[in-house]
């Protein structure tokens, strides 16, 4: 589903931000990206997609998505791909919903302009999945703005959201921070339902080893910049190769680190 040789971001001067890796992801897998604060865990992904802010530059020898050169693609297709097939939840849920466009319309816009059915359509398969991620009313909150949320609100918001166009990948930038009322544990289950039910692919971003450890297949452990370490999860685990990787599991295992 992704296969990317040689990714690297650096600033337009030329400062390096995240050295050179490799990165897969195959159909129905869920993968970790784990690094604590600042190892370039968010900035690695969103170069994955070509998703990076203005201010970055990535480089790298191939990037396959779903089976397309992403670097080749034009404008329309490159939207297409990553608008239809690749679901975000972001980090700052403040800062991803539109604060003056009514919630309603920033759900039927993908749906719409990638042409998964009729506005009607649309705004039935809202109304479920905000249903489905716990949100009691879910006509009033298609109606409303941002600002009348709560920060657990938002999240639910952004994952109902992000299931909108039926993606087939979906990355979880770090789920579990800005939330309320709803937990991680509830978040997790939820996901993990989707790809086992529906073979959705998880990209799960986080700095809590013990989200790593329950729910993803394999991961990438980021630190300072580099991609230090990647294995099956319970081989990353049980023999971690990394110094960075050994003391990160001895702390989740509550170990002294020695
Ligand atoms: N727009 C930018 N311009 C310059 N440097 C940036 C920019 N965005 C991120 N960085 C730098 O890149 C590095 C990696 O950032 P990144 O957001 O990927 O970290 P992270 O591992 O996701 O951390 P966190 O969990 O805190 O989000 C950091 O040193 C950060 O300061």
């Amino acid at each position: 589903m992704i296969n990317i040789t040689q990714l690297e971001v650096h600033t337009h001067e030329g400062r390096a931000l995240v050295q050179p890796f490799d990165f897969h992801l195959k159909k129905g897998e869920i993968v970790g990206i784990f690094g604590e604060s600042g190892s370039g865990k968010t900035i690695s992904t969103q170069a994955m997609l070509n998703l990076l802010p203005s201010a970055l530059v990535s480089r790298s020898i191939k990037k396959i998505v779903e089976d397309r050169n992403l670097d080749m693609l034009s404008p329309r297709e490159y939207r297409k791909l990553i608008g239809l097939d690749v679901g975000y939840i972001p980090q700052n849920t403040t800062e991803f919903l539109h604060p003056l466009v009514k919630i309603k319309h920033q759900m039927l816009e993908g749906y719409v302009t990638h042409q998964c059915g009729t506005k009607k359509q649309g705004l039935k398969r809202a109304t479920e999945l905000l249903e489905l991620v716990g949100l009691n009313n879910p006509k009033k909150i298609l109606n409303g703005y941002v600002f009348e949320l709560s920060g657990g609100m938002r999240q639910r918001v952004n994952i109902a959201l992000s299931l909108m166009t039926k993606p087939r990948i979906i990355i979880l930038d770090e789920p579990t921070t800005a939330l309320d009322s709803i937990t991680e544990h509830e978040v997790m289950e939820f996901f993990k339902n989707i790809n086992q039910e529906e073979g959705v692919s998880l990209i799960l971003i986080t700095h809590n080893m013990k989200l790593i450890e329950k729910y993803t297949d394999r991961a990438y452990v980021f630190y300072q910049g580099e991609m230090v370490e990647t294995n099956d999860t319970k081989m990353l685990f049980s023999e971690p190769y990394h110094p960075h990787t050994r003391a990160l599991v001895q702390v989740t295992h509550g170990e002294e680190v020695r």
